[in-house]
């Protein structure tokens, strides 16, 4: 529900003053906080340190490219992320497939399989495409339906399943290492950004739950077929603007106080900004360095909360390698490999993105040491890359992508309300129950901005349904 400005002012305030709200941080929890206290009527104030919006989900010029930092994807049971694109006006640009379908391509036994899905029932849904996955051999099959029927039973939100790792639980259920490699963690390092023995059962069972068992369509894949920063820089500010958000980019916040008439006092060059109400929206660390004392028992945990990698790497070619939208590899260091020519303005030629997620060991790896490595690596996948001229090649490296989905992450994740009232937490590494994802982050966003109304006593709607 969108409130008018001309209704009667609430809350803390009283009659004669609009309640006021200051967002720190626009990313996706920021502006999606912003959206939700604006459209209940507050008057929000969005302060963003870096010159657009969209945090680490955005795109930049290289020539006539226009690139994402990162290929991002999201999942039809992704409610909350579909209600982001709707508010901006922009699900058109990232439609989600009919239903999913997923290219998977062995490297070294040249095999190509996929993973589809029915309109049957949850989980007969997959079984027809487990049964006839030639990445795996019969009896890792039966064990992987078997595996997943024990994972459906689990509780993620069960704080002891957070203090185990996902592999060891794998294993224990009969996995093999094949079976891991081509079928848990191809899933599983692309949402979780780990592998599954550096990952928590609460979150990897969260993902596989909620994404392969809660309903048939729950795992179809969307993505924006623009670049990312239309949608979240472009269409966000937009949406902001006619919310009537007040936006000022390339000012970052350097200090957060309670004024002495109660009042929060949010300090950035050149202006302080008063208001009620505060959501905190941006990184861990950021959030430790900017609470005010009390706020959390123990902020220093906060710190505990580790991030983790993740390493795109562009391609351009001289003519088309590459026929599907994308397809994930296997017997080879490249993960997942997307098609975004068209996104990227290219006028002729090829451009792909590999994301790779997890990506410690190559991080920091010189752009030549990956030219080397990937390229024959290209050429081994798509025989039409042999041959072909390689026009551009670039790396972009996002070293804080995500939050580690470490074991026990989950006891360190704060929720939105803090000791101080008028002070919430947001970001995709709050308590969401998610991995670090834009759904996370939307959520995170919706659920400050409804604490924070909640404690105005303003109405507000639910703003998205669960999935199943
Ligand atoms: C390469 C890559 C690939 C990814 N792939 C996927 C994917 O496929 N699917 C998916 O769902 N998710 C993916 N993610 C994760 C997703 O992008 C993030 O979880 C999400 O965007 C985080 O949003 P956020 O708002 O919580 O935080 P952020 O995006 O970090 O936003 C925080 C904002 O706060 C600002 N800020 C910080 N300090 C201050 C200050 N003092 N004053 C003012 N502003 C400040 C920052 O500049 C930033 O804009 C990926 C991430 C990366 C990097």
């Amino acid at each position: 529900m969108r409130q008018d400005d001309t209704q009667p002012e609430g809350g803390a305030d009283g009659p004669g003053k609009r309640a006021s709200a200051v967002v720190v941080g626009g990313g996706l929890a920021g502006v999606t906080s912003a959206l939700a206290l604006a459209d209940a009527g507050l008057d929000v104030t969005l302060l963003e340190g870096r010159p657009r919006l969209g945090g680490l989900a955005f795109s930049f010029q290289r020539g006539e490219l226009t690139v994402d930092n990162g290929q991002h994807v999201y999942l039809r049971c992704c409610t909350a992320y579909k209600w982001f694109l709707d508010r901006v006006e922009g699900a058109h640009l990232a439609p989600l497939q009919e239903r999913l379908d997923v290219p998977v391509l062995d490297a070294d036994r040249h095999r190509l399989g996929r993973l589809r899905r029915t309109a049957l029932p949850v989980p007969l849904h997959l079984a027809a495409s487990l049964a006839t996955y030639p990445h795996l051999s019969l009896a890792e099959r039966a064990n992987v339906g078997r595996a997943a029927l024990a994972l459906k039973g689990l509780d993620p939100a069960d704080p002891a399943l957070d203090n185990q790792d996902f592999g060891s639980w794998l294993a224990a259920h009969g996995q093999s290492k094949r079976a891991i490699e081509a079928l848990w963690d191809l899933v599983g390092v692309a949402t979780l950004n780990a592998v599954a023995g550096d990952a928590s059962l609460g979150l990897a069972a969260m993902v596989f739950k909620t994404g392969l068992l809660s309903e048939p369509g729950a795992a179809d894949i969307g993505w924006a077929r623009v670049p990312l920063g239309d949608i979240h820089d472009g269409l966000a500010r937009k949406a902001l603007d006619s919310a009537g958000v007040r936006t000022e980019l390339r000012t970052r916040v350097t200090s957060i106080s309670r004024s002495k008439n109660g009042n929060w006092r949010v300090e950035v060059p050149g202006e302080t900004i008063e208001a009620d109400t505060v959501v905190l929206a941006v990184a861990q660390a950021e959030t430790h360095d900017l609470l005010p004392d009390g706020a959390l028992d123990e902020p220093d945990r906060l710190l505990g909360i580790d991030t983790a990698p993740i390493l795109n790497i562009h391609v351009v070619y001289d003519r088309k390698v590459l026929k599907k939208p994308f397809f994930a590899a296997l017997g080879t260091p490249v993960q997942w490999v997307f098609d975004r020519t068209e996104a990227s303005g290219l006028a002729q030629g090829q451009y792909l993105a590999l994301s790779q997620s997890a990506a410690q060991d190559e991080i920091d790896a010189p752009v030549a040491a990956l030219r080397e490595r990937y390229l024959p690596e290209l050429e081994r996948l798509l025989p039409a890359a042999h041959g072909a001229r390689v026009l551009d090649f670039f790396v972009t490296r996002e070293r804080t992508a995500t939050f580690a989905p470490t074991p026990g992450v989950g006891r360190l994740r704060p929720g939105a309300r803090t000791n101080e009232s008028g002070l919430y937490l947001a970001g995709a590494w709050t308590a969401t129950g998610w991995p670090a994802t834009m759904e996370g982050a939307v959520r995170s966003g919706i659920t400050a901005a409804r604490a924070a109304l909640t404690a105005l006593d303003r109405p507000h709607d639910h703003l998205f349904e669960e999935a199943a």
